[in-house]
């Protein structure tokens, strides 16, 4: 599903990634750890094709990310460390991403309640004036509802209440199996029986990978 071969970034003089090599496979779990700043956000934004690579290939069920971004994103669903500033009202972003994404409002707004966001009462305020733990949960509502292969987690929970994070727990635990999932984690206590694979970063290099 993902390749990654000898992928190297390079960042104002400094290798943030160095000759990175990794699969993903379908049905793979992954548990992605390391310490800040060991690339593993470089990485996922490599392979989403946010980041041009200085060496190396990245393909995504053969698809080039930077070249044929569309192609690539049409079956994954992101959630990013930080939410992005976006302005546009709920109203806006949900009509935004039904068009653009095909996903079903009613769909985000079953995710929503399951998460506890009660998006009605939100509805027509802007998307950067909810809380960071609401933004959160609205797109956690958002990756669920769209049919991806690949669901890349960048650290979810990190903003969300104790509750929110068993929600998000449950909700995960019913994903497709044929789907993928890649988590960006430094809290693997949470999400040891979520995964099958786990991934050490260090320096810019996958240390180590072990299936589980
Ligand atoms: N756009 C950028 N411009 C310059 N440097 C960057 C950029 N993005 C990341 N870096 C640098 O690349 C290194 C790796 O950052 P990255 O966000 O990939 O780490 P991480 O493993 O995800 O860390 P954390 O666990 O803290 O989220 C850091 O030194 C960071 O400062």
């Amino acid at each position: 599903m993902v390749k990654v071969q000898k992928v190297s970034k390079v960042f104002m003089g400094s290798r943030v990634l160095d000759n990175v090599d990794l699969t993903v496979e379908r049905g793979d779990r992954i548990a992605m750890m390391g310490p800040n700043g060991a690339g593993k956000t470089t990485l996922v934004r490599a392979i989403l094709g946010f980041y041009h690579i200085d060496s190396g290939v990245i393909s995504v069920n053969g698809y080039d990310p930077v070249k044929q971004r569309v192609d690539v994103l049409k079956n994954i669903s992101f959630i990013p460390q930080l939410p992005p500033p976006v302005k546009l009202s709920l109203e806006e972003l949900l009509l935004y991403v039904e068009r653009s994404s095909g996903v079903s409002r009613a769909k985000i707004f079953e995710e929503s309640n399951r998460m506890d966001l009660d998006l009605k009462k939100h509805i027509s305020k802007p998307f950067f004036k909810l809380s960071g733990g609401m933004k959160q949960k609205l797109l956690i509502a958002i990756a669920l509802s769209k049919k991806s292969d690949l669901l890349i987690f960048d650290e979810p929970t990190a903003n969300l209440d104790p509750k929110g994070r068993e929600k998000f727990y449950e909700l995960l635990g019913e994903i497709d199996v044929s789907c993928s999932t890649l988590f960006i984690t430094h809290r693997l206590d949470e999400i040891e029986g979520l995964v099958n694979r786990k991934i050490y970063m260090d320096l810019g290099k996958v240390v180590e990978d072990e299936k589980v």
